[in-house]
């Protein structure tokens, strides 16, 4: 973990530094994932069964990529009630969140007599990859499915690796909720190229979604324009922002739960309070000896962890905006008001009894957010991800003798001449 402050002279340098940790370990597979990608496009199914072996300890044949109809509902089955009323509880309010996101369609005649409009159609085909190499995420199903559901697509394929050949019965629920019957045990960059370009047992999709590893989100970032993609949702991170008038353990046990994701998960706390920094750190440390992760939680805290000392909250927030977090936890008397000044961050969790796990389950808005400073520029999941806009114009000789003679002009200004001719012939009708 890294200890910085903002009054130190070496302060930029040092942040630069914490920042690029994680850059440093996705471009590191920028290789790798392109070695694979291409193989998936050239041997298609038989180089997605060699890969399944090899990183999920998983002979296949092509025929069993697919998980049968049969498989699911017998794994499903398993899920105890309780645990089926929790998911129940948690897909109907990321539905109900979803629901009103729901765009609508512009249709409007202007002051020329123009009649403009804008239709949203939903994609005909999404892939939803969820994770699945160092935890299951039944959550991420219900996350990624039904935002697509909502939005009206038609085909839902969706690829999850099954570590050593275990299928989740609870992902397998969570499927079986949200209507999802495609699904191919597979992950990693191979699946992804697998729903970019199709395979013999595997059709393409025209986007994909979801949450991953390192080699999942660079085998997105690769794929993009071949198809599209959601964001670059990859190893988690959270940036808290804490008083000293917080519980040091449960800040430590904020931190540890995104760190207990992923090695190169990454937990920043910045504070005013040097004592209460020193606290939580302390708290942490208590925490891992007995976190079942803390394998993986220790890896995480001790090469892309921070602790950000700050002079004020307007610094916190200029820190924060630097970091662009995927999750930023605000544990402040006003926690609104410093919301106010963050314009970088994939989603607020506000108040002290906030934590970012009630994003993860059961908020309502999507959990699948940018990852690695991409909320300076893209937002997390949702139903706008599974819809598109076709605009359209309707005019007559009215409308078009208003505005086709200020046309005639500029495709003349551009040196297209059949640009203005078009224009310019049907005016002489009317
Ligand atoms: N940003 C978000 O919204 C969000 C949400 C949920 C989870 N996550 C993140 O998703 C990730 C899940 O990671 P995971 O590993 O558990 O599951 P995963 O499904 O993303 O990755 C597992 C796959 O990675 C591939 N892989 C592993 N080692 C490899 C290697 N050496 N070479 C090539 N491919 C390799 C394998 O194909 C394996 O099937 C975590 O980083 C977690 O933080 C992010
Ligand atoms: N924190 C993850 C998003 O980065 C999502 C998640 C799912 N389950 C638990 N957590
Ligand atoms: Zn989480």
């Amino acid at each position: 973990m890294k200890r910085l402050n903002t009054t130190s002279p070496q302060f930029a340098t040092e942040l630069k530094a914490v920042l690029a940790r994680r850059g440093e370990q996705s471009g590191s597979v920028a290789e790798p994932v392109r070695a694979i990608l291409a193989d998936v496009q050239k041997r298609g199914d038989e180089a997605l069964c060699d890969y399944t072996e090899r990183f999920d300890r998983l002979a296949l044949t092509p025929d069993q990529l697919r998980i049968s109809e049969a498989e699911i509902r017998e794994t499903a089955d398993r899920v105890a009630p309780e645990t089926k009323e929790a998911l129940a509880l948690a897909a109907e309010r990321i539905r109900a969140f979803h629901e009103a996101q729901l765009p609508r369609d512009l249709d409007y005649t202007d002051d020329a007599g123009l009649r403009l409009g804008m239709r949203w159609t939903a994609l005909d085909a999404a892939g939803l990859y969820v994770p699945g190499g160092k935890a299951a995420y039944p959550s991420s199903v219900l996350m990624n499915a039904l935002p697509a559901h909502v939005a009206g697509v038609r085909r839902l394929a969706m690829c999850v690796p099954t570590p050593d050949g275990v299928l989740n019965p609870l992902v397998m629920e969570a499927a079986r909720l949200c209507g999802v019957t495609e699904i191919y045990r597979i992950g990693g960059a191979q699946a992804v190229g697998a729903l970019a370009y199709g395979t013999q047992s595997i059709a393409p999709v025209d986007r994909i979604v979801g949450p991953g590893n390192a080699f999942v989100a660079e085998a997105k970032r690769q794929v993009f324009g071949h198809v599209g993609i959601d964001s670059i949702a990859g190893p988690s991170e959270v940036v808290v922002v804490a008083d000293g008038s917080n519980d040091p353990r449960l800040v430590a046990i904020d931190l540890l739960a995104q760190a207990e994701h992923d090695e190169q998960a990454q937990s920043v706390l910045i504070t005013q309070d040097e004592a209460f920094a020193d606290r939580v750190i302390a708290a942490v440390e208590e925490e891992l000896k007995t976190l079942p992760r803390a394998k993986i939680a220790r890896r995480s805290w001790e090469d892309c962890g921070a602790v950000v000392i700050v002079r004020s909250e307007d610094e916190a927030a200029e820190v924060v905006n630097e970091f662009a977090p995927e999750h930023l936890e605000v544990l402040l008397d006003d926690p609104r008001a410093f919301s106010r000044k963050v314009r970088h961050a994939g989603a607020i969790f506000m108040g002290r009894f906030c934590p970012e796990a009630v994003g993860d389950y059961v908020g309502g808005p999507n959990h699948v957010l940018p990852t690695s400073r991409t909320a300076r520029f893209a937002s997390g999941l949702s139903v706008y991800d599974f819809l598109k806009r076709t605009t359209s114009i309707e005019t007559d000789m009215e409308g078009l003798k208003k505005v086709g003679p200020a046309g005639v002009i500029l495709a003349r200004e551009e040196g297209l001449d059949a640009h203005a001719m078009s224009l310019s012939e049907r005016l002489k009708q009317g």
